[in-house]
């Protein structure tokens, strides 16, 4: 799987490449002319003239180049990181639900925020070293016809210094992916600081102690990249070091010899000196490759967990029809995706259109494992949807059937823009506030609600208001009326739920009210993961739990 290599390089192509030799090149025309005007006799004004046309041509070209160099791998830098952002995101988005839900928000929120910024800034360097290596290559075609053995020295050292780079690699490859492992350990310990940030301001002691986990991980991230950073470093100074000596040596030594010339050694000098930096970055290009194996390890498993769970889409518009009349389940299972997990089945039920449905049980029952089964959000590992009598496709659930349902789950999450709902009709909406009773709290703006800052149960409303708006056959609602209070609750199941019946819908809803079991029109118990009839003449929900 190469795909977050691809996007990686999807920008570097043969013109950013060919800039890059070009402004390598015209280095050596600004070495070329100050190493002949240095070497000029006194008053050699051609030589001068020459060597500082050659210079100001050379000086033109090379900034005129790396501006559109510079600016160019700054574009590619953004490109990568919006690229690799997005492309995760969006197989994230399209992959089967129980799969996202295994992976958990940290395995995702770490690649987004910091492997996605490491292979943007890593190309970068990619470039940046690539075009350093031409510019060492060139200037040491440049010193080969200057001064053939100064030409081998520096080869020797250039070589010397891979080989030092490439000794323990591996080793530093592997504190590397511990590091990166860390911080996924860090981002998860993060997200549970945040999401449980009240739990923890209520709790010192477990306050402390997570905070002593990230503490943990955070350690290892630093411990693991500055072990491998210093190994690079320690290598860049030896690098460096022994190019000055040879300076130092070719300076201080070798006149005492008399086996260069002044003007070799000037030249050997000079282009030595130049070669320093760009030595040094092609060097870099080391530990960037490195880096970039590990980021690019960590997004393509990501990536390939996503794709590979991705939920199969039928090429034709499967957009199913909304006047449903049946919608039966038959011999349905469900599994979750691990050794011994909680499975529901054999589910059997059909229901008619413009039913209300109550679904009550114990806590880990399966009532909403079915409710997402029943919403398409799982497809039924075993068995069969029926709708009118035509069993569903896999490649239905998508974009054809889910989409028959509006949804009110526990944990629901109320949008404030109205995202895809741009036509919003305003008069509707503010006909379902109204019932909500929540006109005076949340107002119709151009832009969606005008505000979800609300208390619990005047959030759960105004999801309810949000699915409403929605406008599909069939609602379901997961626990909604848990939260409200008494009169909003007599009026949602006396008043709302007649009204929606009235209006076509077909609705389904965990309750636990029993006050009011006596509103719908068909009522199932769920145990242990099996749906049976619920039998009202004597039998409380404490004894079916
Ligand atoms: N994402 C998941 N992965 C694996 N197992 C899960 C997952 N979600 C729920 N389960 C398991 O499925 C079982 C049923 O959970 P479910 O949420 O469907 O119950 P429920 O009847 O809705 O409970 P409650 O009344 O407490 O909301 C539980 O034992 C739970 O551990």
């Amino acid at each position: 799987m190469i795909t977050a290599f691809k996007l990686l390089f999807a920008d570097i192509n043969g013109r950013l490449m060919a800039v890059s030799a070009i402004s390598a090149i015209t280095t050596l025309g600004i070495v070329h002319s100050i190493n002949i005007a240095l070497q000029s006799a006194y008053h050699d004004t051609h030589s001068l003239y020459q060597s500082g046309l050659v210079f100001s041509v050379a000086f033109i070209a090379y900034f005129t180049t790396q501006l559109f160099f510079q600016r160019r791998t700054l574009t590619l830098t953004e490109n990568t990181i919006m690229r690799v952002r997005l492309a995760i995101l969006d197989a994230v988005r399209s992959a089967k639900l129980a799969n996202v839900e295994k992976l958990g928000p940290q395995t995702i929120l770490s690649a987004i925020a910091y492997d996605a910024n490491v292979m943007s800034q890593l190309n970068r360097f990619v470039v940046v070293s690539v075009g350093q290596l031409f510019t060492v290559v060139a200037a040491l075609l440049y010193l080969c016809v200057v001064l053939p053995v100064g030409a081998l020295i520096a080869s020797v050292l250039f070589v010397l210094a891979a080989l030092a780079y490439k000794y323990r690699l591996s080793a530093i490859e592997q504190a590397m992916a511990d590091g990166r492992q860390a911080e996924d350990g860090f981002f998860g310990a993060m997200h549970s600081l945040l999401t449980g940030i009240k739990e923890n301001k209520q709790n010192q002691q477990r306050s402390d102690a997570l905070f002593d986990d990230i503490s943990e991980q955070a350690h290892k991230v630093r411990d693991n990249k500055v072990w491998a950073d210093t190994r690079f470093i320690n290598n860049q100074m030896i690098l460096m070091a022994t190019m000055y000596l040879v300076v130092a040596v070719v300076v201080f030594i070798v006149p005492f010899y008399g086996v260069l010339s002044p003007e070799q050694r000037m030249s050997f000098v000079i282009i030595i000196l130049f070669l320093v930096s760009p030595f040094h970055s092609s060097m870099e290009l080391f530990r960037v490759l490195a880096q970039l194996r590990v980021s690019k390890a960590t997004l393509d498993n990501l990536y390939e967990q996503t794709q590979q769970a991705k939920e199969p889409v039928a090429e034709i518009n499967t957009a199913l029809n909304f006047t449903v009349k049946t919608l039966s389940f038959e011999q349905a299972h469900f599994q979750y995706d691990s050794e011994g997990a909680f499975n529901i089945g054999p589910i059997n039920f059909s229901v008619n259109a413009k039913e209300i449905i109550f679904i009550s049980g114990g806590n880990g029952s399966g009532k909403t494992t079915l409710l997402k089964m029943l919403t398409g959000l799982y497809a039924p590992t075993q068995g069969n949807i029926r709708l009118d009598g035509k069993v569903l496709e896999q490649a239905q659930y998508a974009h054809g059937y889910r989409q028959l349902f509006a949804t009110v789950f526990a944990d629901s999450m109320v949008f404030k823009p109205f995202y895809g709902a741009k036509n919003t009709d305003k008069a509707v909406l503010l006909h379902w506030l109204n019932q909500a009773k929540l006109a005076d709290k949340v107002h119709w703006t151009e832009q969606g609600f005008s505000t979800t800052e609300l208390s619990t149960g005047q959030l759960k409303r105004l999801a309810l208001v949000q699915a409403l708006m929605e406008d599909r056959p069939f609602l379901v609602l997961d626990e909604f009326a848990a939260n409200l209070d008494p009169e909003f609750k007599h009026t949602f199941y006396h008043l709302w739920l007649p009204q929606l019946k009235a209006a076509g819908k077909t609705v389904f809803v965990i309750t636990h009210d029993e006050p009011y079991f006596s509103v719908c029109d068909k009522h199932y118990l769920m145990r242990e993961g099996q749906l049976h009839p619920y039998l009202s003449s004597g039998q409380s929900l404490i004894n079916a739990m």
